[in-house]
Formats: C-alpha cells, structure tokens, sequence
C-alpha cells in the first residue's frame, strides 16, 4: 500500500493544501525527499499567489490531485545542498518556478524549454520521478534539484522578486521570442493583473511604447502614473477602440476568463501577434477572416525554460523590476483566493511564509 504524504519521504513538511474542488485550503502535514546529492533544500520565506493556483485548486483545468499544495513563485534561503550541487551554497537566496523536473533528453530540454517537455513535471499537483505527487511552495521547505533553482542577486527584495519566477518570466518570455522586447514596438497589454502589471514593467524595460488595454477605467491612473504606461485604452468605450485599430505590433493577453479576442485582433497592424498568456478553462471564439486581412498571428506562450528563468532575474534586478505586492499572513490566504477570483489585488498577493506559517500549525 502506498504509503501517506506524512511517511513517504524522511523529511518532515508543513503547508496549506486544498482538499477538493471547493478549493478551500487548510493546514497539511506532509514530507519532503531527503537531499539527494544534486539537490538542493531551502527554506520558503515567501510565496506569490498566482491565478493559476485559484485555477488548480478549484480544478478548472481538470488535472489537480488532491490534497494540493499550491505555490509556484517561491523564495527562500538554501540549508541545505548536495554533494554535486554547484549552482549554490547554504545562505544564499533563490527560488523555485512553475517546474520541478523534465526529461533533460529531448529536443526542448537540450534547447533549455524544460517547460514544453513532454514529460515535464510541475511544481505541484504532478507524479515526480519517484512516484509520489509534487508540493508547491504554500509550504514551509522545498527540496528541487539545482536545475530547477533560480538564483537571486542579494541586494533584491526577495518577497518582491517572488511573482517574478511565474508571472514574471510569463511575459518576458514571449516579449523577448515574439521580437516585441524592442525600442519603438508598440505594444498592448490585456487585464492589468500580476502578469499584466508586470508586462508592462518589462515592455517599458526593453523601450516599447505601451498601451494597457482594461475593462476598469479605475486602472487608468495607476497604469499611467504609477506603472509607466504610455496610454490606456477603455475596451468598453468604441471610440477610443475606434481610434486605436491597426497601431499595435503586439499584444500581450493575460486575461484569466473567456473574453473575445476579435476587438484584440482588430488592434493589430499587419503582421502584428495577439499572445494568449491567460489560461480561461473554457475556448475563446477564434475568428478567421480578421486574421488573413493582415496576416495576423495568434499565438500562446507558457511561463519559460530555466536558462530564461535566470536571465530574466537578472535583468529584472539591473533595472530595479519587482511586483507590487500586498504582502499576506498564511490564514489569509483564503481571502486573498476570493479576493484574487474579483480582480481586488493590486498586484500580486505575497503570502508571507517565513513569518506566519509555523503559527497555523495544528
Ligand atoms: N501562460 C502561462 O504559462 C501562465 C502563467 C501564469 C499564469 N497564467 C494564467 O494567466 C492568467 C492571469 O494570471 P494572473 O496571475 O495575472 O491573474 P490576475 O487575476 O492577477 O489577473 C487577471 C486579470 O484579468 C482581468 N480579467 C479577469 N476576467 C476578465 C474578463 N472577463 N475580461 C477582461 N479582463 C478580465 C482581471 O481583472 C485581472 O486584471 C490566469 O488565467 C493564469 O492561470 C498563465
Ligand atoms: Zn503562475
């Protein structure tokens, strides 16, 4: 017989876990695998909220396992790593991403996109190579092998710099493959959002002029003046969408709920690309004839391989990128879910693990 999350493995562990699809999570005793000697083990001290763990632990997608650790923007401090590990030493800061593990054979993985490996294994909610069901980052230590960990330069804001390892690579990632990471590019950005504020970030980064596209005209100001936003366009008001067809190279579409791209696709100019980042559990409608009048490309892109994960770190600390974020207690975290499900976040909830998750131990 299989043995319970609490035995499986010598180490003990700590988190929140959802238990069904009311996607309510509670504390959870588990275990982590000892540290095998390319492993490396660290302590979380924060982790971001991503909508794709509001997606996961209601089961939208239809993949989640239950119990279910959510967590896939964790940061932490390395106690512990193995006899071959040579990325990192005990004390230093990193990070763990959406992805735990991949075949390391095949052509994604030799062109470092562990993420379109066919056989690639999430954080959480997913059979690791030794049987037993991945945990996220809602948890008080992880334990990955060094392929997987993100280094952090030490002057950074580490609970800052947590959204970057998901929500942060998400849209850089496509920015950079998609040729929109270029002075003058004129790029949109759908639902201003923890991916969505932080395109914006990183759009700005690489000189692209960038317009936030929002059914919220409360956004208007923040995207302008705090984000650095060149324009906001209100999608609700037609002739602003009027005035705006065909000048955009690129949109980045972060929208988590079914929405009609065929206003998105009208803001194209010839040869410009719509990049679905939002994951909505149900299909979008795809019109046609408005892609071949301009040759217009729909596309999607997943959050980015390891190699990429770092590189975008390291840009983010030269140019001073970090989320907004309201920083959370564990117990919160359940409010924050319902708040998230809203939009009400402004623009990522950080969940603060290091501080406030030992005092919600049974
Ligand atoms: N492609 C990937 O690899 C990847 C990685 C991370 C997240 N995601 C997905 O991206 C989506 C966004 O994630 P997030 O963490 O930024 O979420 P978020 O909740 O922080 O942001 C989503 C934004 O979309 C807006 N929105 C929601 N419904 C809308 C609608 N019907 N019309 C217009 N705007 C609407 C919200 O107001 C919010 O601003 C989720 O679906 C998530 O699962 C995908
Ligand atoms: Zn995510």
């Amino acid at each position: 017989m299989a043995k319970s999350p609490e035995q499986e493995h010598p180490k003990k562990a700590f988190g929140w876990a959802a238990r069904d699809t009311s996607g309510v999570l509670s504390p959870f005793k588990f275990s982590r695998r000892a540290t095998g000697e390319e492993d490396v083990t660290f302590k979380v001290l924060y982790c971001g909220v991503c909508h794709s763990d509001l997606h996961m632990t209601t089961n939208d997608w239809g993949m989640s396992i239950y119990p279910l650790v959510p967590g896939h923007e964790m940061v932490g401090e390395v106690i512990e790593v193995g006899s071959k590990v040579k990325k990192v030493k005990v004390g230093d800061s990193v990070g763990v991403g959406c992805v735990v593990g991949a075949c390391h054979s095949c052509e994604n993985c030799t062109n470092d996109l562990e993420i379109y490996c066919p056989d690639m294994i999430l954080t959480y909610s997913t059979v690791y190579h030794d049987g037993t069901i991945t945990y996220g980052g809602y948890s008080d230590t992880m334990v990955a092998n060094e392929r997987y960990i993100i280094r952090f330069p030490e002057n950074v804001p580490l609970d800052a710099s947590a959204p970057l390892l998901c929500a942060g690579i998400t849209v850089y990632s496509p920015l950079k493959y998609f040729g929109f990471a270029e002075v003058g590019k004129h790029i949109g950005v759908v639902g201003l959002g923890g991916l969505g504020h932080l395109a914006v970030k990183f759009a700005k980064a690489f000189g692209a002029k960038v317009t936030v596209i929002s059914t919220s005209i409360s956004k208007k100001e923040e995207a302008l003046e705090h984000l650095g936003a060149d324009s906001f366009l209100l999608s609700r008001d037609q002739e602003q969408v009027q005035a705006a067809k065909s000048t955009m190279d690129g949109i980045l579409d972060t929208v988590s709920a079914s929405h009609p791209i065929l206003p998105l696709i009208e803001l194209l100019k010839t040869n410009g690309k719509l990049v679905l980042l939002g994951a909505p559990e149900k299909p979008l409608e795809l019109p046609v004839f408005p892609l071949l009048m301009g040759r217009k490309t729909v596309a999607g892109s997943a959050t980015g391989g390891m190699k990429e994960i770092q590189e975008m770190v390291d840009f983010a600390a030269k140019h001073n990128i970090t989320a907004d974020t309201e920083l959370i207690p564990m117990e919160y975290v359940n409010t924050a879910m319902e708040r998230l499900a809203k939009g009400d976040v402004r623009y990522r909830f950080v969940i603060d693990i290091g501080n406030t998750l030992a005092a919600t131990k049974p």
